[in-house]
């Protein structure tokens, strides 16, 4: 099986981003081995602190950040880092080449109930411009990124990565700890019969996400004529990851309740690299009024609504913000 080094150079990586990419993956490795230890290792359970978001942060929130910040900074290759769990840029190396957001835990209650968690990234370029501690570098568009990714702690531990030439998966072999490329080009199927929404906030959605949902519901009697199944993770890491398996539509729609929030997700570290990774198996991305990664942001910490998956039903569900 091919490794993701080579994977990652067939790809036509550059070197130096091959570099960072492996630096970040040892990060993740060590959290994938806190995160199997669970109890054993004290990681689970609630700091008595919040995250800028107002989040409580897990312990394991924390540890995984810090793995993360450490050895990014320390690499050489990273000017600059924005995470969930920092309110400001983090400053690394003054003549690193690259900017790297990232979310070091998501779906971190499922800590609790050993369920799936994950971490997610992207990489862009660090302008010539920039001083390592000015966010404004990282107020691009999606479109402006070089690689993204996830990496899953489920039953076994694995990496979805894009670099714009395909999204391949990997299974991390525990036996001599090396990443291994199980599922090259994914292509996420265009139908679906499979949706997934927290409907506990369906109160509070505008109307194309009710008229949408409501005709999945309808199943075989409403106007699409099928049955359709729904499955919730409560985490994007692992609802996104099924529907890179097996199609699906995933949507965290804008929620009436904040008008000052445009939904839950966070733009730079959680939708652009998941619509990176969709976009490249063959699916769609959208908030509702236009592509995810054309969105230009305007705080590192930007939430946005999520339409993303299988490319028909994405069209079926946006065509009615029109
Ligand atoms: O089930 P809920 O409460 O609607 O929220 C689930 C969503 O919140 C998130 O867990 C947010 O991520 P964090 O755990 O990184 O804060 C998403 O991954 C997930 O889709
Ligand atoms: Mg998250
Ligand atoms: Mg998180």
């Amino acid at each position: 099986m091919k490794r993701l080094n080579s994977q990652l150079q067939h790809d036509g990586a550059p070197l130096e981003l091959v570099l960072l990419i492996r630096t970040l993956l040892a990060a993740c490795k060590e959290i994938s081995f806190r995160v199997s230890q669970g109890a054993l290792a004290g990681v689970l359970g609630s700091t008595l602190s919040e995250n800028v978001q107002g989040e409580t942060q897990k312990k394991l929130d924390v540890i995984s950040n810090q793995i993360l910040k450490d050895i990014l900074s320390e690499s050489g290759y990273v000017k600059a880092i924005s995470s969930e769990e920092e309110e400001s840029v983090v400053p690394c190396s003054p003549n690193g080449n690259y900017l790297v957001s990232f979310d070091p835990l998501d779906g971190s209650s499922n800590t609790e109930i050993n369920s799936l968690i994950g971490t997610i990234f992207s990489i862009a370029h660090a302008p010539q411009w920039m001083e390592a501690d000015d966010p404004s570098a990282f107020l691009q568009p999606g479109t402006q990124m070089v690689a993204a990714g996830y990496v899953l702690y489920g039953p076994s531990t694995m990496l979805a990565m894009t670099t714009g030439r395909g999204t391949h998966l990997y299974t991390l072999d525990k036996t001599h700890g090396g990443f291994l490329l199980t599922h090259p080009n994914v292509k996420i199927p265009v139908q679906t019969s499979e949706f997934s929404i927290n409907t506990s906030n369906q109160r509070h959605w505008q109307e194309p996400i009710q008229s949408y949902v409501s005709e999945l519901l309808a199943g075989s009697e409403g106007p699409r004529e099928k049955d359709y199944n729904m499955r919730w993770v409560a985490a994007m890491v692992g609802d996104v990851h099924r529907v890179l398996c097996r199609g699906g539509i995933f949507m965290y729609p804008f929620d009436k309740r904040n008008p000052q929030m445009p939904g839950k997700l966070r733009l730079l570290y959680e939708a652009n690299p998941m619509a990176f990774l969709v976009e490249q198996a063959g699916g769609l991305a959208s908030t509702g009024s236009g592509r995810i990664m054309d969105v230009m942001p305007e705080e590192i910490h930007q939430r946005v609504p999520v339409i993303i998956g299988s490319k028909e039903e994405v069209e079926n569900c946006v065509a009615r913000f029109k």
